[in-house]
């Protein structure tokens, strides 16, 4: 069988973007596992899978593969790729679309620029939706957000990081740290990751904020290892900075691999993501 495939990319995070319109693309984990393999595939953080939707008032659904094969439900760089592949490929002429994903329906934006807007929906913040234990901890308040202590069990012996927990339809835990090149994002990021309070795993963020309105931000992403830049983890990022009164929006976010921004009201407002996505090239896959 062969897959006609694009490979893409927002600010480093890279992605296969498949047609699942114009070819029949029926993939278990194993195998979209093994097209995201960086040595004996094509290679990628996620796996984009376009499809026609069958919701009322959507133009289309797509659905998110991570690295290790796991289905997701959102991812932020994804969606500005999503928009430039349909717009380049000619299956849409509408220049803002409504997209199923597997948490609900968001709504990106092709600018006049090139880059991408999309509306991420409303964050989450009640641990038990994003989903997060938080039983038994003595989480405490800082401006609006709680600081949920967790203690990381290291090679070194425990410590004890202070996340903010935020759900943007998929799950984060951020810190704040001081320096994120110095930040222990890979010892620390999977053991955040597989922290058995996070029955979905999570997404583990590192942010060091530069002013009001300019943060540098790591991810170690669930499912993929640290990314060169995570949408979704830039939402969250901000919408925890802004609730701990340390961040005014919209911010400036600096990713290792690019520049993205993050815009959000407050409370019960959506988020606002806006960045690049680029194709990089085109091509075919035998299964
Ligand atoms: N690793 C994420 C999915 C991809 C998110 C990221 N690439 C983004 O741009 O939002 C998760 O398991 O929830």
């Amino acid at each position: 069988m062969k897959l006609k495939f694009t490979k893409m990319h927002g600010a480093g995070n890279d992605f296969i973007v498949v047609d699942a319109i114009n070819q029949q693309v029926d993939l278990s984990t194993q195998q979209w596992a093994a097209l995201a393999d960086r040595r004996f595939g094509i290679g990628a953080d996620q796996v984009l899978v376009v499809q026609k939707s069958d919701t009322e008032g959507c133009d289309f659904r797509y659905r998110i593969f991570n690295n290790d094969g796991g289905e997701v439900e959102q991812c932020g760089n994804g969606a500005r790729a999503f928009v430039k592949f349909v717009t380049e490929k000619g299956l849409t002429t509408q220049r803002a679309i409504r997209v199923q994903t597997m948490n609900g329906i968001i709504a990106p934006r092709l600018e006049d620029d090139g880059s991408v807007t999309v509306d991420m929906g409303a964050p989450v913040l009640e641990p038990a939706l994003v989903p997060f234990d938080s039983a038994g901890l003595a989480g405490w308040a800082e401006g609006g957000d709680t600081l949920w202590p967790l203690s990381i069990e290291q090679p070194g012996g425990a410590n004890t990081v202070f996340l903010s927990v935020v759900s943007m339809g998929n799950p984060h835990a951020v810190q704040v740290v001081d320096d994120v090149d110095c930040a222990p994002v890979e010892q620390s990021g999977p053991l955040i990751e597989h922290h058995p309070r996070f029955p979905n795993r999570v997404n583990a963020g590192f942010m060091q904020i530069e002013g009001r309105h300019r943060i540098k931000l790591r991810v170690y992403e669930r499912g993929a290892g640290e990314t060169l830049a995570c949408g979704t983890g830039s939402c969250a990022a901000v919408v925890a900075g802004i609730r701990r009164g340390l961040l005014d929006s919209p911010v400036q976010v600096s990713a290792r691999g690019g520049e993205l921004s993050v815009a959000w009201a407050g409370i019960g407002a959506p988020v606002y993501l806006t960045g690049p996505a680029v194709t990089v090239f085109e091509g075919e896959v035998t299964l």
